[in-house]
Formats: structure tokens, C-alpha cells, sequence
């Protein structure tokens, strides 16, 4: 491990990544590896999955498609040096921030989107310029094979490196120093990443998981919100960070979101669900029993049925959902959707706020204010009203979480800023020494007010009384000059 990490560190340090144009190569190389290589991506991760190649198709390849194209479209100008604001000290001298790369940077993913999860962050790695050590989920090990045997055929071998293995590959690859990490999963992992990120004094993005709920009003079209929300969370069977955990509404509501969201999962995936090629399956046995246990006691409103052969969970509602049960504690991470009632939105806003803050929130109303207020009055990693997972896929968005639910962001511009370092430069002239006396011991209480002018552009009566004599001269000396030419 170690010797890999020096094998990028040197390749780093000769300088290669940086310049702009080979960038600009590596993420057409990329691009062409997704295009060419595509049936055999779509395989890995439908087997992984138990997905379509549609499905894998639609989210993943082209979320990747898309970044890349983003990337090779405004990197020019993401890259290049933006000119500084300058105060009065500073007038002549050229003053800008210059972004560069951070060095070896480590990208730890997660199984459930195994393909944009790794891709996506390596995408802005490459972009801002530097060399990065991939490390996909153990879990999704087809995906994780095919993108080592993918990736060295298309991006520099020395600069870009994929490393495969579960807990002990990871617990020594985290031993290595790197410039910043990237990681997505769950909390608990999260603190072990960043306690070994602490050691070096790395940065981290973490980018975890939580309850994200879905508030759904009283005044809102209930067709197009269970529509959307049932997408949503039984798209991949769950397996979604941002996937509505649960729904809060009033009582009143809760048949009728049943009825309405029954309907929907037979429009979708008709009659005989595990039939569908849209349905997918619980990713291991592990994850099924950790489902089927958060059933127990529970009021299954709607589906329920399973298989553990196939670790075939069936979309499934629970109703009069009890706040403490231990559905409500944990992330669901699975086609479990309870409902939870609540008195009014005022009483779904503190249900938010006594919990911890979740990666996404999602707010269905007619009422664009109430909408507003539930946003001003709650904190999560992002939010979408009207319906559910979009945010994620404008890149225009930082994507990230905050408080338990992550810390950081990245996509598009974000992914470039997130591995970049934002380097303020200034290059001074050599004269101006008169003005620069005002800096240099021995200080006086004439220096300090000179430096208040200057740079807090505070001046005292006495000097404004000055100023107007020098602004009356300089004034008088044109006009002399004017008559005197005219004479
Ligand atoms: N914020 C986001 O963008 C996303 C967050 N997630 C969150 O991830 C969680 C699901 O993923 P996981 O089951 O955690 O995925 P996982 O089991 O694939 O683990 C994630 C990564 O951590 C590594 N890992 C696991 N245990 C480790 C240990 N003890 N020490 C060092 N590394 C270790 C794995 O090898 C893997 O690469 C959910 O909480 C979900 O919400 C998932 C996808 C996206
Ligand atoms: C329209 C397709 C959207 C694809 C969404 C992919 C979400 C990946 C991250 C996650 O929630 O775990």
C-alpha cells in the first residue's frame, strides 16, 4: 500500500497532472472507457444490483456521461486564476487566487451506487489535478473488478490507481498519508475515516447517510406526491442515501397516501412485482434480516412479503408508525416506508428539528411559503420540494450532507472545488517603499492612523482638512494649467 501511494506521490510531484490539456485527455479517456466499455460496466453493476441494464444504464452511466461532459465544458474556466479584490495598500500590485491541486487524494465508495459513487468524485479529482487512489465497496464486487481491470487501460497508471479489498485493505490504505479523502457510507465508518484522517491532519469529505423525511401537506396534489415519493424510495429497492426515509403528514392523510402509492407500485412494477426487471434486490443476507427485523411489531399497512432465497423485499407502508419504534431510529436503507402523523407542519418541523440533521428533505404542498418555511426553519444536505432524489442530479448543486449527515459536498463546480486548494496570490511591485514605511517599525500613532486610512479608509478631521487642501490644489493647478495654454 505504501509503495503505491509513493508511486502516485512521485507521479504527482513531476508536475503531469497539472497542466490543463492532459486534465482535459484523462477525462476524454474516461469518457471513452464509459462508452466503449459500456455492456461490460452495465453487467457488473446489474449483477451487483440485481438491476436492469436499463436501470444501471439511467442511473449510473449516464449521471457519470454527464459529469465528465460538465468537467471537459467549464473546466477552462473553473481552473484558471480569478483576479482579486484590492485595498488601498495593494492599489498597484496584481492580487488573485489561483486554484491547484491538493496531491494524492483517496476516494473510498459505497456498493449501493457503486459505479457513481467512485466515478463521480474521481471525475472532479482528475479535474482539479490531481492523482487519486479509488477504493469501491467490497459489497458491489463485480463492479469493483471490472474498474480495476477498466481504469489502467485508459487513465495513467502511475497518476490514477484502483485498490480492492474490504475492512483490512481499507484499515491499511487509511494508514497512508493522503491530501484530502472522499468518503461515502455510513456514519460509523465515517468516524473511523476521519479519526485516521486526523493523524495526518487530512481533510475529509464525508458523505453519509440519515432519515431523510417527507413532509407531505394537506394541500397538496396527493397523486403527484405519491407517485414521485414511491419512485423514490423503491427505485434500487431503497438502496438510496437520499431516499425519503419516511413520510410525516396528518392522520386523515395516511389511507388515502396508501391507496394512492398501492396503486402506483402496480403501474410500475405490475401485478407480480418480482417479476419486474425494475424491482431490484437487497444487496446481501446481512442487510435482509436487518430489514425484516424493523418489521417486527410493526402495522404493514402494505406488502411485506419477502423471500430470503432471493433477499426479495416487497414495497411495503407501515401506518401509525410510533416515533420510538426502531424503524425510526435507524436508516431504513431498504423499501420500507413508514408514516408517521403529525398535528400540523408545525409539529413535522420540531419532529425534524429533535432529530439529526438528514442528508435530504422533501416538502409536497401547493403552498410555495409553507414550502419555503419548512426550508428556513429546518437544516438538512438538501432539499427538494414537489418531489424527491432530483437535487442530486442538477450539477449545479453541491451535493452533500451536514451535521450526522456528512460534512462537505461535491458535483460539477463543487466536485473541482472539494479537490482543489484555493490559493490567494499576490505579487507585490518593488517601489511604493514611502507607503510601506507605515508597516515597518518603529510604529507611531501617526503610522497607525495613516494604516486606519488606508485600510479601513477611516481618516481624522484633521487629515480630511488635508485631503481637501491637496484635492483644492491639485484643482487649481489644472485650471492655472488650462488659462496658461490658452494665453
Ligand atoms: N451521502 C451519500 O452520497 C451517500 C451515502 N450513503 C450512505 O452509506 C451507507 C451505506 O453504505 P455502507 O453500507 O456504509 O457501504 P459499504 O459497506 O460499501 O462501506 C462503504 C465503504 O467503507 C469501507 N469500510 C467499511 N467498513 C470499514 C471499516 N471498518 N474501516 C474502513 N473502511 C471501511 C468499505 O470497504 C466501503 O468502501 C448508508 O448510510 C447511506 O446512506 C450511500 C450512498 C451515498
Ligand atoms: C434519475 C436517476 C437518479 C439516480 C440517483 C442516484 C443516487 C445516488 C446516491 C444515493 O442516493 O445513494
Amino acid at each position: 500500500m505504501e509503495r503505491q501511494v509513493l508511486r502516485l506521490r512521485q507521479a504527482f510531484r513531476s508536475g503531469r497532472s497539472r497542466p490543463l490539456r492532459f486534465r482535459l485527455q484523462q477525462l476524454e479517456a474516461l469518457r471513452r472507457m464509459v462508452q466503449e466499455r459500456e455492456k461490460e460496466i452495465l453487467a457488473a453493476i446489474a449483477a451487483d444490483l440485481s438491476k436492469s441494464e436499463l436501470n444501471a444504464y439511467s442511473h449510473e452511466v449516464i449521471t457519470i456521461l454527464g459529469e465528465i461532459d460538465f468537467m471537459l465544458g467549464n473546466l477552462p474556466e473553473l481552473a484558471s486564476a480569478r483576479p482579486a479584490k484590492k485595498n488601498l495598500l495593494t492599489m498597484m500590485d496584481e492580487a488573485y487566487v489561483q486554484p491547484e491541486p491538493l496531491g494524492v487524494v483517496l476516494i473510498i465508495g459505497a456498493w449501493n451506487y457503486p459505479f457513481v459513487l467512485t466515478m463521480q468524485p474521481l471525475v472532479g479529482a482528475i479535474a482539479a489535478g490531481n492523482a487519486a487512489i479509488v477504493k469501491p465497496s467490497e459489497l458491489s464486487e463485480n463492479t469493483a473488478k471490472i474498474l480495476a481491470e477498466l481504469l489502467p487501460q485508459y487513465l495513467d497508471q502511475d497518476l490514477y490507481a484502483i485498490v480492492n479489498g474490504g475492512i483490512p485493505e481499507t484499515t491499511e490504505l487509511l494508514k497512508q498519508r493522503f491530501d484530502h479523502i472522499l468518503y461515502t457510507g455510513n456514519t460509523a465508518v465515517g468516524k473511523i475515516v476521519m479519526e485516521a484522517a486526523a493523524k495526518h491532519l487530512t481533510p475529509v469529505t464525508l458523505e453519509l447517510g440519515g432519515k431523510s423525511p417527507c413532509y407531505i401537506d394537506r394541500d397538496c396534489d396527493l397523486d403527484v406526491a405519491c407517485r414521485r415519493i414511491a419512485w423514490g424510495k423503491y427505485m434500487n429497492c431503497g438502496q438510496a442515501c437520499i431516499a425519503p426515509d419516511y413520510i410525516l403528514c396528518e392522520a386523515s392523510l395516511q389511507n388515502q397516501i396508501v391507496q394512492k402509492i398501492k396503486e402506483t407500485v402496480k403501474d410500475f412494477y405490475g401485478e407480480n412485482i418480482k417479476a419486474s426487471p425494475d424491482y431490484e434486490r437487497i444487496i446481501n443476507l446481512r442487510h435482509f434480516k436487518r430489514l425484516q427485523s424493523l418489521l417486527k411489531g410493526q402495522k404493514i399497512a402494505f406488502g411485506g412479503e419477502m423471500d430470503e432465497a432471493t433477499r426479495y423485499l416487497a414495497p411495503t407502508i407501515l401506518t401509525d408508525v410510533d416515533p420510538n419504534s426502531k424503524v425510526m431510529q435507524e436508516e431504513i436503507f431498504g423499501p420500507i416506508l413508514p408514516i408517521v402523523s403529525v398535528k400540523n407542519v408545525d409539529e413535522a418541523i420540531n419532529f425534524i428539528n429533535d432529530r439529526e440533521k438528514p442528508l435530504a428533505l422533501y416538502v409536497f404542498s401547493r403552498n410555495n411559503k409553507l414550502i419555503k418555511r419548512v426550508i428556513d426553519e429546518t437544516s438538512s444536505g438538501g432539499v427538494t420540494g414537489n418531489d424527491v432524489i432530483m437535487h442530486f442530479t442538477v450539477n449545479s448543486l453541491p451535493f452533500g450532507g451536514v451535521g450526522a449527515s456528512g460534512m462537505g459536498a461535491y458535483h460539477g463546480k463543487y466536485s473541482f472545488d472539494t479537490f482543489s486548494h484555493q490559493r490567494p496570490c499576490l505579487l507585490k511591485g518593488l517601489k511604493g517603499e514611502s507607503v510601506n514605511k507605515l508597516r515597518y517599525p518603529p510604529n507611531s500613532e501617526s503610522k497607525v492612523s495613516w494604516a486606519k486610512f488606508f485600510l479601513l479608509k477611516q481618516f481624522n478631521k484633521g487629515r480630511l482638512g488635508m485631503l481637501l487642501f491637496v484635492c483644492l490644489v491639485a484643482v487649481a493647478a489644472v485650471i492655472v494649467k488650462f488659462v496658461l495654454e490658452r494665453a
